[in-house]
Parts: C-alpha cells; sequence; structure tokens
C-alpha cells in the first residue's frame, strides 16, 4: 500500500503544485488520479519514486517512508511508464525493454530472455525487438513503454498519461490490455489521466483533484457516478449529457434506455430475468 501523508510540494519558483495531501493507494489495485491540466497530478506521481521530492509531509510504501530509501534503487524498483512512450531513440525496442535489467546486474543474455517475453505480455510480436522507436507506430511504442515499465516485476507501475498521445481506437485497445494486464499481473498501479471516461474504465479508485491536487472525491467509479459530492464533479463526470445522461424509453418491445442525444444504450432486463445480477440490469455500452 501507498500512503501520502499531508503531503505538500511547492516548486523554486513558489507553485504551490500539491497542498497537504492525504490518502492510502490499496495495494494490487489500480488508482486513477484524475483532474484537468495543472491540477498536480505528475507532481503526485513523481513523489512516490522521488523524481519529485515532496516540501513537507512523507509518502510511505508498506509503511516505510519513501525519504529513507536510495533514490535511485527506489526509481529501478517501481516500473514507470510516461506519455509519449520517453523510449530511448538510438536503442533497439530489446535494449529499451533490458536497460533496467541491465542496471541491476542481470546478464545480457538473461535481459533479453525477459525482455523478449515482456514484448509477448504486452501483445508486441518478437520480431519488432531489433527495431528502433521511431520505426514503431505510437501504439506499438507505448506498448513497448509499458513493457518497459515492468521489466523489473515491479509492485507499482506509475503511468503518466500512457495512452494520452495516441488515436481513440490504438488508445482504447490499450485500455484494454491494461485490464487484461491488471489481472494477469496483480500490481499496484497509479494512474494520471485528465480522461474521466479512461478513469471509471481502468480506475478501482478515481481520485478527482482540483488545483493544488485538492481532492474533489474519492471513490469507486460506481460511487462517484452515483453520488457525485458536488456540481463540480456532477459537471466534470457529466452526469447531466451524453452517454451518463441514461433515461428509460418504453418501445413497443419493452423498456430501452437511451442517452442524452436519444441513442438507445441497451435494453432495460425485467430484475426477475435469470441472467443478470441487479446491479447489471441494463445492458448495453456506456453503462457502468
Ligand atoms: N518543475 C516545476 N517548477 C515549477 N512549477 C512546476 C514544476 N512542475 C510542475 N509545476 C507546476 O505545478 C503545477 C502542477 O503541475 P503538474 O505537472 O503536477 O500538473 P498535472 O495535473 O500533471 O498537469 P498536466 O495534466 O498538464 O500534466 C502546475 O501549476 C505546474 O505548472
Amino acid at each position: 500500500m501507498i500512503e501520502f501523508r499531508s503531503v505538500s510540494k511547492r516548486f523554486p519558483d513558489g507553485t504551490l503544485a500539491v497542498e497537504d495531501f492525504s490518502l492510502v493507494l490499496p495495494s494490487r489495485k489500480t488508482t486513477v488520479f484524475v483532474g484537468s491540466s495543472g491540477c498536480g497530478k505528475t507532481t503526485l506521481l513523481r513523489m512516490i519514486n522521488r523524481m519529485v521530492e515532496p516540501s513537507s509531509g512523507n509518502v510511505e510504501i508498506d509503511g516505510e517512508s519513501v525519504l529513507d530509501k536510495n533514490p535511485v534503487a527506489l526509481r529501478r524498483s517501481i516500473g514507470y511508464v510516461m506519455q509519449n512512450s520517453g523510449l530511448m531513440p538510438h536503442f533497439t525496442v530489446i535494449d529499451n525493454v533490458a536497460t533496467v535489467l541491465r542496471l541491476t546486474g542481470t546478464s545480457k543474455k538473461d535481459a533479453h530472455e525477459r525482455a523478449r517475453s515482456l514484448l509477448d505480455t504486452v501483445g508486441l510480436d518478437r520480431a519488432l525487438a531489433d527495431r528502433y522507436p521511431s520505426q514503431l507506430s505510437g501504439g506499438q511504442q507505448q506498448r513497448v513503454g509499458v513493457a518497459r515499465g515492468l521489466a523489473a516485476d515491479p509492485n507499482i507501475l506509475l503511468m503518466d498519461e500512457p495512452f494520452g498521445a495516441v488515436d481513440p481506437i490504438v488508445r482504447a485497445d490499450l485500455q484494454q490490455e491494461l485490464i487484461r494486464l491488471q489481472v494477469e499481473l496483480d500490481k499496484t498501479v497509479v494512474f494520471v489521466t485528465h480522461d474521466i471516461d479512461e478513469a471509471f474504465l481502468l480506475g478501482d479508485q478515481v481520485v478527482i483533484l482540483d488545483k493544488g491536487a485538492r481532492i474533489v472525491q474519492v471513490g469507486s467509479p460506481s460511487e462517484i457516478i452515483e453520488n457525485p459530492a458536488d456540481d463540480f464533479v456532477s459537471a466534470f463526470i457529466g452526469t447531466e449529457r451524453g452517454k451518463r445522461a441514461l433515461r428509460i424509453k418504453q418501445t413497443s418491445r419493452g423498456r430501452v434506455v437511451v442517452d442524452s442525444e436519444g441513442r438507445t444504450q441497451g435494453a432495460l432486463l425485467d430484475e426477475a430475468a435469470p441472467n443478470p445480477s441487479p446491479s447489471e440490469s441494463v445492458e448495453g455500452p456506456g453503462t457502468q
């Protein structure tokens, strides 16, 4: 478990990026920080692996302060995936993935072996191993970035807008891949995005942030959608528009659920119907 304890960060120019932030991020779950640009998401993420040092307060991992750990060793023990993949352009795919392992003393042969198996894990063809990042598509580069983040088999994976720079179809693909990976690998994932739909799709715990990383609401996607804390959250998550503003419409064959544009999203099933559980009585896209 990761715990932020009254953490603040003021940068040397006086910007107060994070003000008195406290939160527990449960192990083996995905916590998503979501909020608009500049609200302090990246700063929070980077204080976990000490790429940014808190001005006051503390971050603990399993009860131990990160400030008591060697920053280089700490950084190598935590996976980090960033927007635009952050790959080294003059390194091949396989070397990009294997670098962390090489730095921690793994032989070249073993590091490459593990890197190749990680390409399988993230759904990349091994034939791409000897290419350079510029010879890959944006989505493939992001997958290499994820493979690299997983190389040292970290318990914690930090992901900073990892799918922000790819087109919506590739992005949806990568999101599904991450959901699959999370079931398989069972990591503690901390994910940053400004996209509330992505937050609800991926997060077990979603943290909606305002300026200075002020927590506006924290909860599961269902808790937040069912009970938004205030008008800001309602507006941010769009409960009054689009695919989350659902209404029931009576048709000649039964009741269906339509969105705010009148588009039918799915059928409303009778509670007595045998298949779905009560919480799943609406079937169709865009439901939580
Ligand atoms: N090194 C720095 N020096 C000064 N101010 C900084 C520094 N890094 C970030 N900031 C400021 O701290 C605030 C929070 O930045 P941060 O990058 O954490 O926000 P964010 O929510 O991740 O934004 P985005 O979604 O745009 O990446 C912003 O006002 C930003 O300008």
